[in-house]
C-alpha cells in the first residue's frame, strides 16, 4: 500500500505542483491519477521513488517512509515505466530487460532467464530478443519497458502516461494486456494519464487532479461516473456518464426471451406459431449461432424457413455474452439492432435469447439505483 500523507510540492520558483493531498493506493489494485496538464500528476508520482522530494508531507509504502531507505535501494523495489519506454537505443532488447537483475548482482544466466520469461509474458516474442529498440514498433518498445520494470519483480510499479505515444489501436492492446498481467501479478501500481477513458477502464480506484495538484474526488470509476463531486470532476468525465458507467455492471440481470428464436430445422408449424406472436423472429443455425434477424411478415406461408430469400434476413448488429459481458454491451446490442433487440449468447456463441430495448430498461435502472457494480471491469 502506497499512503500519502499531506504530501505537497512547492517548486522553487513558488509553483505549487501538489497541495497537501491524502490519498492510499492499495496493494495489488491499479490507481489511477488523471488530469489536465500541469496537475502535478507526475510530481506526484516521482515523490514515490524519490526523483523528487516532497516539501511536506509524508509518503509510505506499506507503513515504511520512502525517506528511511537510501534512494537507490527504495528503486529496487519500484518499477518505473514512462511514455516512449525509455529505452538505451544501443542496447538490444533483451540487454535492456537484463539491465536491473545484472545491476542487482544477479547471474548472466538467471537475467538471461528471466529476462527472456518476461519477454515471453508481455506478448513479445523470442526473436525480439536481439533487435534494437529502434528495430520496432512504439507499441512492442512500450511492452519492453513493461518487461524491465517488471523483470526484477517489484511489489510497486509506476507507470506515468505509459501508452500515450502510441496509436489508439495499439493502445487499446496494451490496455488489455496490462488488466490481463495485473490479474496475475497483482501489483501496487500507480498509473499517470489524462485520458479519462484510460482512468476509467484501467483503473481500481481513479484520483481527479485539478491544476494546483488539488485532488477533487477519489473513487472507484464506477462511481465517479455515478457521482461526481462537483463540475471539475463531471466535465471532465464527459458526456455519456450513464451508458459507461452500465459497463460496470454484468449482463446476467437481463431477462431473455427464447421464444423470438427460431432454428433453420425449427418445423414449419412451430415457425408458424411463433410468428403469430412475434413482430420479429431471430433465425439461428443448427448450433444456434445467429444468421440474421427475420420480420414476421417474411416468413414464408408455409413455414419453411429454407425458403427465406436471404434479402429478407436482416444483419444482427452485434451479440453480447451473457454475464462475461457487461449491460453496456446488451444496450449497444440492442441500440444497433435492426429489430431493436440485444441478442445473448453463452461463451460459444449459442444464442441465449433476446430482449428488446424496452426489457433492458429495469435491469438498467437496477444498475443505476444499485450502490455497488457487480463486476469492477
Ligand atoms: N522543476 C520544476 N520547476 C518548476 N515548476 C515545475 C517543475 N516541474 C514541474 N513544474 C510545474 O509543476 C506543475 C505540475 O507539473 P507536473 O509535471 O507534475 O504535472 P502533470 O499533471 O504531470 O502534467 P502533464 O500531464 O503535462 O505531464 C506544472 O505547473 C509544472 O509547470
Amino acid at each position: 500500500m502506497i499512503s500519502f500523507q499531506q504530501v505537497g510540492k512547492t517548486y522553487p520558483d513558488g509553483t505549487v505542483a501538489v497541495a497537501a493531498t491524502d490519498l492510499t493506493a492499495d496493494s495489488g489494485r491499479i490507481t489511477v491519477l488523471v488530469g489536465p496538464s500541469g496537475s502535478g500528476k507526475t510530481t506526484l508520482l516521482r515523490m514515490v521513488n524519490r526523483m523528487i522530494d516532497p516539501t511536506s508531507g509524508s509518503i509510505l509504502i506499506d507503513g515504511v517512509d520512502v525517506k528511511s531507505k537510501p534512494a537507490p535501494e527504495l528503486r529496487r523495489g519500484i518499477g518505473y515505466v514512462i511514455q516512449n519506454a525509455g529505452l538505451f537505443p544501443h542496447r538490444t532488447v533483451l540487454a535492456n530487460i537484463m539491465t536491473v537483475p545484472r545491476l542487482l548482482g544477479w547471474s548472466k544466466e538467471r537475467a538471461r532467464e528471466k529476462s527472456m520469461e518476461l519477454l515471453l509474458t508481455v506478448g513479445l516474442e523470442a526473436e525480439h530478443a536481439q533487435r534494437y529498440p529502434y528495430q520496432l514498433s512504439g507499441g512492442q518498445q512500450q511492452r519492453v519497458g513493461v518487461a524491465r520494470a517488471l523483470v526484477a519483480d517489484p511489489p510497486v510499479l509506476l507507470m506515468d502516461e505509459p501508452f500515450s505515444a502510441v496509436d489508439p489501436v495499439v493502445r487499446k492492446d496494451l490496455q488489455t494486456e496490462l488488466l490481463r498481467l495485473q490479474s496475475e501479478l497483482e501489483k501496487t501500481i500507480l498509473f499517470v494519464t489524462h485520458d479519462i477513458d484510460e482512468a476509467i477502464l484501467l483503473g481500481d480506484k481513479v484520483a481527479v487532479l485539478n491544476t494546483g495538484g488539488v485532488l477533487e474526488q477519489f473513487d472507484s470509476p464506477s462511481e465517479l461516473l455515478a457521482k461526481p463531486k462537483n463540475e471539475f470532476v463531471e466535465g471532465f468525465l464527459g458526456v455519456d456518464r450513464g451508458v459507461r458507467r452500465l459497463s460496470f455492471f454484468s449482463s446476467g440481470a437481463v431477462p431473455l426471451r427464447p421464444e423470438p428464436v427460431v432454428a433453420i430445422d425449427t418445423p414449419a408449424q412451430e415457425v408458424l406459431a411463433r410468428r403469430s406472436a412475434q413482430p420479429w423472429l431471430l433465425v439461428v443455425d443448427t448450433e444456434r449461432k445467429p444468421v440474421g434477424w427475420l420480420l414476421a411478415d417474411h416468413v414464408p406461408a408455409d413455414g419453411d424457413l429454407g425458403k427465406v430469400a436471404a434479402g429478407d434476413l436482416v444483419s444482427y448488429g452485434h451479440t453480447f455474452t451473457v454475464e462475461a459481458e457487461s449491460l453496456r454491451a446488451a444496450l449497444d446490442s440492442a441500440v444497433l439492432s435492426p429489430s431493436s433487440r440485444a441478442v445473448g449468447v453463452d461463451a460459444h456463441g449459442a444464442v441465449v435469447g433476446v430482449a428488446s430495448v424496452e426489457e433492458l430498461v429495469p435491469a438498467i435502472r437496477a444498475a443505476q439505483d444499485g450502490s455497488s457494480p457487480e463486476s469492477s471491469r
